[in-house]
């Protein structure tokens, strides 16, 4: 499963795990993104921070691990670098490739797309907010999947910190702790009126 994981959440997590169980799955790698080109011009959070973030959430699950594969790789990160490195490190194994259905519906717009169909499957878990699909996309490679339904995003979990607002049990808590402990989104512009939230009560 690739992400961002600016931060991991509960999302990511349950994804994981019943596609884990559905297929069968001997292992679930989460591939934090290097540079996510589809995201340029946001505020992506150090790789080192993404990827220790996703080692501390994924810790206690024995089929959870995480790979470097696309933080060590200079440059933007493309998808089917990813399932290349992958493949060269476990020649046997059969990938399968999770995604939301958010991904799922951009697909189309990933580099060398054509190819990709080639060297995995692809899973599409259902998201809240967001239409599951294959259209348009190979259907004897693509598998969709419906989820327990978990509305969170990283972006609400960046913005509540901003604000001083929990994000217990959107993220493990070991990722609560590990946000803190690097005091990361505190300086992240609240949404709505740019005043902080102190400010906002006494207006
Ligand atoms: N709540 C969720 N339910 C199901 N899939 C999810 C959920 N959140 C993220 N995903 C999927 O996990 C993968 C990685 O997502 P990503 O790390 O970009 O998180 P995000 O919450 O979408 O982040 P952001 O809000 O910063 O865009 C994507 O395929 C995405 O569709
Ligand atoms: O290959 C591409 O062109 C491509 C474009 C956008 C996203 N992806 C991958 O999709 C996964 C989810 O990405 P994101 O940006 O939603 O965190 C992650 O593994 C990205 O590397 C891949």
């Amino acid at each position: 499963m690739g992400g961002t994981f600016d931060p991991i959440h509960h999302g990511h997590l349950v994804a994981a795990s019943e596609v884990q169980a559905t297929f069968g799955l001997d292992e679930v790698v989460f591939v934090p993104t290097g540079e996510p080109w589809q995201k340029e011009g946001r505020n992506v959070s150090p790789a080192e921070h993404r990827y220790l973030m996703t080692v501390v959430a994924t810790a206690s699950n024995p089929r959870f691990t995480v790979s470097r594969v696309d933080i060590d790789r200079p440059g933007k990160t493309y998808t089917i670098d990813t399932l290349k490195d992958l493949h060269e490190q476990r020649p046997d194994t059969e990938l399968y490739f999770i995604t939301g259905a958010d991904a799922l519906a951009q697909i189309l717009s990933w580099k060398d797309v054509d190819a990709l169909f080639g060297l995995a499957q692809f899973v599409g878990v259902t998201r809240p907010g967001y239409e599951l699909s294959e259209a348009g996309l190979p259907g004897d490679r693509v598998h969709l999947q419906e989820v327990p339904a978990m509305a969170i995003s990283s972006t609400d979990c960046r913005e509540r910190v901003a604000r001083h607002e929990p994000v217990w049990y959107l993220v493990p808590d070991g990722v609560v702790q590990y946000i803190n402990k690097h005091q990361l989104y505190a300086a992240a512009p609240a949404s709505g009126p740019s005043a902080p939230k102190e400010t906002r009560a006494r207006d």
